[in-house]
């Protein structure tokens, strides 16, 4: 396969020294979670000693544009999984796929051996997997503690017994509250609790969709461009609470440009484009392999954008805006683009 990793693994001293940073009680599940990837080849779809996701044979086409098409792919539980790749490469799509919000062609995958295909956002999210959500215009009209409600586990399809038993429903209100205030305070947001969500800062934006989708208790959270729009102050306090998911026992999966921010947090990652994982290792790994460079990283990926280039993300910009406008029309009665981006 185009763009496969060497065989042989040899991690850096780089990495395995930055094992030793950071506080003693925050060393061990990275240590953990760096073992157990040690010794696994740098192939694509590479078996993990022991996955919590596991994806199959998953296409989603668009229309004539194949917009996701991953033969294999394991996460490893416990683990921060870096999902990277030229815009258009598939990622979003692939997280929609995995958490319910949209369908594919053909394909399963499963989390823990069981099926997730063919399930609710709802109950994917009840079964541990969530992912986070850009705050869409609605959500920033909800306060801070509404918004954080919302994202409490069990919030559809109860209803119907909620409304026969009042007590029941009060309690989990409570319950909810009292939890949604207790990550509040964690992600220093308690004090905006009342706030319009809207008129919180792009880092503070950041924190409350990880704090929300710490409402259903996952065990695995995916996080899409947790640092995008973040200024530099808040980046390091994001990170950390990225790693404290991990901390946690969560399995995280993450899509981020900032090819820093993916090798300070990653014990793995995976390269898609045009649909496909065309490469998946360790951080270090990822510079070394042609085809990423090739398709991603390129000899300038952190220089300013020349005139073309930016006239290129303009027009990309452009096209997403226009597939987001189509979609809320086709897709009106489901959440695919809308909510997700
Ligand atoms: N609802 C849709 N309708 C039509 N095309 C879509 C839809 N959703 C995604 N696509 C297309 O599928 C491809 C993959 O898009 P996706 O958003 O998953 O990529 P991405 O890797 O997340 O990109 P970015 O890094 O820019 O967010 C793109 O070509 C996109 O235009």
């Amino acid at each position: 396969m185009p763009g496969e990793m060497p065989a042989e693994n040899t991690p850096t001293g780089a990495h395995a020294a930055s094992l030793d940073k950071g506080p003693a009680h925050r060393g061990a599940p990275q240590r953990l979670a760096q073992a157990a990837l040690r010794d696994v080849p740098w192939e694509v779809g590479v078996a993990k000693p022991d996955p919590a996701i596991v994806v199959e044979n998953v296409t989603r086409t668009f229309g004539g544009l194949t917009a996701v098409s991953v033969d294999r792919l394991e996460i490893q539980r416990g683990g921060i999984t870096g999902l990277i790749g030229p815009n258009g490469a598939g990622k979003t799509t692939l997280f929609n796929l995995l958490t319910g919000f949209d369908q594919p062609n053909t394909g399963t995958w499963s989390f823990d051996g069981r099926p997730l295909g063919k399930l609710a956002p709802h109950q994917v999210a009840r079964l541990g997997v969530v992912r986070t959500f850009q705050l869409t215009k609605a959500l920033s009209r909800l306060t801070v503690l509404e918004n954080m409600l919302l994202g409490a586990q069990g919030q559809r399809g109860e209803s119907f017994l909620r409304a026969l038993v009042p007590g029941t429903w009060r309690s989990q209100e409570k319950a909810n509250t009292e939890k949604a205030l207790e990550l509040l305070r964690r992600f220093k947001l308690d004090a905006k609790k009342d706030e319009f969500a809207g008129t919180l800062s792009g880092g503070q934006r950041k924190l409350l969709e990880m704090a929300r989708a710490l409402m259903s208790d996952p065990q695995v959270v995916m996080l899409d461009e947790p640092m995008a729009g973040v200024n530099p102050a808040l980046t390091q306090s994001l990170l950390g609470h990225v790693k404290d998911l991990r901390e946690e026992g969560m399995t995280v999966i993450f899509v981020e440009h900032d090819m820093d921010v993916v090798r300070d947090i990653s014990d793995w990652v995976v390269v898609m484009a045009a649909g496909r994982v065309i490469a998946e290792g360790p951080p270090e790994s990822i510079s070394q392999n042609q085809a990423v460079v090739d398709a991603y990283l390129g000899a300038h990926h952190d220089a300013p954008l020349t005139v073309e280039e930016e006239d290129q993300v303009l027009a990309e910009a452009e096209r997403r805006i226009a597939h987001e406008e189509h979609g809320e029309v086709i897709d009106s009665d489901t959440t695919t683009r809308g909510e997700g981006r």
